[in-house]
């Protein structure tokens, strides 16, 4: 199988019209998509401040629901305790929402004429060094990746402004040391042009639009532009192979604010694919690239596989249900029977990458385990960024500088990474499947206000949690404990 570049070109080869779930435990479930408003967000750019409401995404199928972003279950009930790793899997996998919206028609817009959009969501990286401190605020005002108690939560934005000052230098040395940006941006860019064009070799002429979270272009620019084209009916593509509350959560709840609020985007049919690592046409792309960096060491039999993904707090996992672990393990162990039944029978290894802050992430570190296989006596190691499908600042500066550096002082003697899949054509043929799948199940978005937002409107509780969060806040703040882990976050 081939793996180059799709962008720029029609696909070389033959197109398949569908492609079978290539999960090994889980059925497809139906799965809805719900939401609740949650609280206000600040959106800061280098030359204005949005101003928006955020909103709780719960996602839920027979099997398994729940989730807020403020700590509360995420995929809970004695149903997802017998089961987790299952049970978060099953609610993964399912790829669109709600029912087939047949024969599109909508009386208020006077459409007859189906126009498909598809959203592709990504992270977004600064452009500039002067970028970074604005990005880095956007993304620690992101309650899903500070995620303060809901008595804390209006020290979010000042907390963010703090963190991101106070980071921002070590991040610019990281940036400035992969060419002063990331290609985060022009990356997606190609992506979005390759699956349009292969959405228009299988027949389906489709917009492809770009929303980042926290940098240009934001997700509110592209929704404009999709209310301006007109589109009828939109599939939303996150470009995370796995669901983590931090990344795909994040956006698809500034999505549904966006929604929710707009009364053409509320009626119209959408569908969200939540994740797709379990994909056969990803899953085979990722065995092809790892196949090929093999056989650049001398004895490709030897070589540990050491699958690096970014991590997330430990919390994220254990308390509020994000599928995230889950669905790394279950993405590891399909790329790696996919490699065995190509004969490569590879000793392999997960951890990791780019924790931030004082707190547990997920377990074992990328960096603690490069030094013990040096210990052990690994000489030779394949690094795989399995959580991102572009390079980026944590690909190009982390992997290929830190730990590569780390790893030959740790006696690692023969280094090789994989690149991340970016335009590779049956990657990107395999994207415009999971499209043309998902789009039958567009259905509209509909909306509901939590009761405990309602009760977070009734004044006197609201002064009341004010004033005693501000106290509690005071004291936390300027304790010495505090203080010291502040001092860990930043440097
Ligand atoms: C699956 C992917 C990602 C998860 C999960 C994720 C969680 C997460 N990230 C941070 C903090 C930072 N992330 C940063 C950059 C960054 N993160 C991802 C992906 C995931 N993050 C990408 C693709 C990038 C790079 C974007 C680019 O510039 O090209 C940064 C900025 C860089 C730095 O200073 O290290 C921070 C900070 C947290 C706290 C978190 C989970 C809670
Ligand atoms: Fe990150």
């Amino acid at each position: 199988m081939d793996a180059t570049s799709f962008c720029g070109a029609l696909p070389q080869t033959k197109l398949s019209a569908s492609n079978r779930n290539f999960s090994r435990s889980c059925p497809r479930a139906r799965s809805v998509v719900s939401v609740a408003r949650h609280s206000s967000e600040e959106f800061q750019q280098p030359d204005k401040l949005y101003s928006r409401e955020s909103l709780v995404v719960s996602s839920f199928s027979s099997a398994n629901k729940g989730m807020t972003a403020s700590g509360r279950s995420y995929l809970s009930g004695p149903v997802m305790k017998r089961n987790p790793v299952r049970q978060a899997f099953c609610a993964a996998s399912v790829v669109g929402v709600g029912a087939y919206c047949e024969g599109f028609v909508d009386s208020h817009l006077h459409v007859t004429e189906e126009k498909v959009g598809v959203l592709l969501l990504n992270l977004g990286g600064p452009e500039t060094l002067n970028d970074v401190q604005p990005f880095l605020f956007n993304l620690f005002a992101d309650p899903d990746i500070i995620r303060l108690p809901r008595l804390f939560q209006f020290l979010q934005k000042p907390l963010a402004k703090l963190i991101s000052v106070l980071r921002a230098p070590k991040s610019k040395e990281g940036y400035a040391s992969i060419g002063g940006g990331s290609p985060l941006r022009k990356i997606t860019d190609e992506q979005a042009d390759g699956i349009k064009m292969a959405l228009k070799a299988k027949g389906l002429t489709a917009n492809v639009y770009v929303g980042m979270r926290y940098w240009y272009p934001f997700t509110e620019e592209a929704i404009h532009q999709i209310k301006k084209d007109k589109i009828t009916k939109l599939v939303v593509l996150p470009l995370y192979p796995q669901f983590s509350i931090s990344t795909t959560g994040s956006s698809l709840r500034v999505l549904q604010n966006i929604f929710s609020e707009d009364a053409y985007l509320s009626r119209l049919p959408i569908a969200i694919i939540q994740s797709w690592y379990q994909r056969e046409g990803y899953i085979k792309s990722m065995a092809d690239l790892i196949g090929e960096e093999l056989q650049k060491f001398a004895k490709p039999e030897e070589v540990m596989i050491f699958f690096s993904a970014h991590g997330v707090p430990l919390t994220y996992v254990e308390d509020a249900g994000d599928p995230y672990k889950d669905q790394m393990e279950e993405c590891i162990y399909l790329i790696m029977q996919e490699l065995k039944a190509r004969g490569s029978y590879n000793d392999h290894t997960l951890a990791y990458q780019s924790r931030v802050g004082p707190v547990q992430w997920l377990k074992p570190y990328t960096d603690e385990v490069l030094v013990e296989l040096g210990q052990k006596g690994v000489k030779s190691l394949l690094a795989v960024p399995v959580s991102f499908v572009s390079e980026h600042i944590e690909t190009l500066e982390e992997i290929d500088m830190e730990y590569k550096e780390l790893a030959l002082e740790s006696g690692i003697e023969n280094w090789g990474r994989v690149p991340a899949l970016g335009c590779t054509s049956s990657f990107i043929t395999d994207l415009a499947d999971a499209v043309i799948e998902a789009l039958p199940s567009a259905k509209s978005f509909s909306t509901t206000r939590s009761t405990s937002e309602e009760s977070d409107r009734d004044f006197l509780s609201y002064a009341i949690k004010m004033i005693f969060g501000s106290v509690l806040a005071f004291v936390l703040l300027f304790s010495p404990k505090v203080i010291t882990a502040f001092r860990n976050l930043l440097f």
